[in-house]
Formats: structure tokens, sequence, C-alpha cells
């Protein structure tokens, strides 16, 4: 069953200067989630997609990292990362629950762009691996091909808090509504995804998206982006997002680095699915209800 909602707070880091150098990366990062931390003392900080390595398919296999993620019986000292064992400190110096972010991870044959979750005790309690991979093609503005060094995931994913039951996507999963609408049919109150649009389809396709499926779903929607950086290979559009269940955006960063802060309060998502009853009104008699399959 999903815990109770109750409020809490959600920091989410618009991380900037990630470089070449991935143990200033992973710096920067630990440096950030203090930052965040000690400011407003949050109880929920997320890092933005590929944190710890420049954003582009010939860089995976040079910043991947075994996670090696076991369930409940992973223990992160052991782990080979250390990105996972950076965040793990963090979130155990913090006491803070930390969706850290995305970094290219290394299993075997195949590499995944992940994102690992921490409790505010250290443990890695959940893990994602991006499903649906980004692969665009609009000539003369942006072509880019996860998939020429990527393997998609194969699982949905959320966690639980004592706040809140939190589903998990990465990115581009944000385009397929099916994601949402099913961890939203298992529970989920919010909904966030580390992300890293771009200069074309961040202007036209960002914010609706994000505000689509809050209110599609009637859940707090947020995505976290890097700062944009002009001088990298790929530039992130930003705007850093928490969107309300009735598709209002609570805050919204510009394109450099930034802290944002959001109050997420279950009485608006109550208040939503009250006076809108979309969630008791659906017709699995006309159509199939997708989240039973
Ligand atoms: N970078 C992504 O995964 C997705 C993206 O930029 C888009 O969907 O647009």
């Amino acid at each position: 069953m999903a815990p109770s909602f109750k409020p809490f707070k959600l920091a989410l880091i618009q991380l900037g200067n990630i470089t070449a150098n991935k143990v200033e990366n992973i710096k920067h990062a630990r440096e950030m989630i203090l930052k965040a931390a000690t400011n407003n003392k949050p109880d929920l900080i997320v890092l933005p997609e590929c944190f710890n390595s420049p954003y582009g398919h010939m860089h995976f296999p040079v910043y991947a990292e075994k996670i090696g993620f076991t369930g409940k019986s992973y223990n992160v000292a052991q782990s080979e990362s250390e990105s996972v064992k950076m965040l793990s400190n963090a979130a155990k110096e913090t006491k803070t629950w930390l969706i850290g972010g995305t970094i290219p991870e290394r299993d075997g044959e195949n590499l995944y762009n992940t994102c690992t979750v921490y409790n505010p005790d250290g443990n890695l309690v959940a893990l994602h691996r991006k499903v649906h991979l980004f692969d665009i093609d609009i000539p003369g503005k942006i072509t880019f091909k996860e998939s020429e060094t990527l393997t998609g995931g194969s699982t949905m994913n959320y966690f639980d808090t004592e706040f809140a039951r939190i589903g998990l996507g990465i990115c581009y999963d944000v385009r397929f509504p099916e994601l949402a609408m099913i961890s939203a049919r298992r529970g989920c109150h919010a909904l966030i995804y580390p992300g890293a649009f771009n200069m074309t389809t961040g202007p036209l396709h960002w914010e609706i998206l994000q505000r689509a499926r809050a209110v599609d779903n009637q859940v707090f929607f947020a995505m976290c982006s890097p700062a944009r950086d002009l001088t990298a290979g790929y530039h992130a559009w930003g705007h850093t997002m928490v969107v309300d269940p009735m598709a209002k955006i609570l805050v919204e960063a510009g394109d450099a680095e930034d802290i944002l802060y959001a109050d997420i309060d279950p009485t608006v998502f109550e208040s939503a699915r009250a006076g809108i009853p979309v969630t008791t009104q659906r017709r699995f008699d006309v159509y199939p209800d997708v989240s039973r399959s």
C-alpha cells in the first residue's frame, strides 16, 4: 500500500560546471547537495540527468560506472561506483532523501542512462534505467542517438518515503504518457524525472509535457535539468520546474546554476481529485485499463 501523502519540501539542483573532469563533476555535485540541504532543510533533493559526465552517446562508454544494484541487500560500501558512493554519503550526511540524477551505467556488455535513489541512511533504495532512448532527428536542428551506445531499461520504478510515493522517469520518458499514467495509477503522488532537454525541443515541449503529465494524472510533476553551458557539446534548456496537480507551475529556474525549492502540499492533490474526479470517472468498459496489463 502507498504511504499516506504528507507535506514535504523538494529541492531541485540545476547543476552547472559539468565538464570533462568526472572527479570535479562529482565533487561539485556533492557541494551543491550539501548547500541545498543547509539552506532550506528539504526532505528530498534531486540532481539532473547526466551529472557526472558530458551528455552525448560518445561520452557514455568513457564515463560509465558499474553499479550492480541487487535490491535490498545492496551494499554501497562495496560498490565500484564513485558516484554511488558520493551520493550515498551525501544522503546520509544531510539525512535527506536523494534522487541522484543520472549517470552512465555499465552492466556486462550494456550501458544504461541510470537514476539511483538513496534514503536518509544512505541506502540505495531504487534504480531506474531510462526506458525510452532519446533518438531524434530534426534536420538542421538536432540529431541525437542515445541508442548508438545505450540500451533502454525494461522496468518501471517508484519508491516509498515517509511522506509520499514517488515515481521515476528520465527525460525522454516524459514523452510517453503511459509511463506516467501507470505510475500514477499505482499510487504515486509525485513523478520526478531528471532530464536535459535542448535548445530546439526545450522551448517547445519542456513545460507543456510536464503540465500535461501533471494534469492528466493529477499528480505533482518535476523535472531537474543541468544548467545551460554554451561551451559544452550539448546545450541544455535548463528551466528546472515543479508543477502541481492542477498544472500550475510552482517554481521554474532560468538557464543558470540554481537551487529551487517547492513546498509540496497534499491538499492541492486532494482538492484537484475531488473537484475534477477523473480518477473515478474512467470508462474501462469503453477502453482497456492499461495499468493492469
Ligand atoms: N534529452 C532527452 O532525453 C529528451 C529531449 O531532449 C527531448 O525529448 O526533447
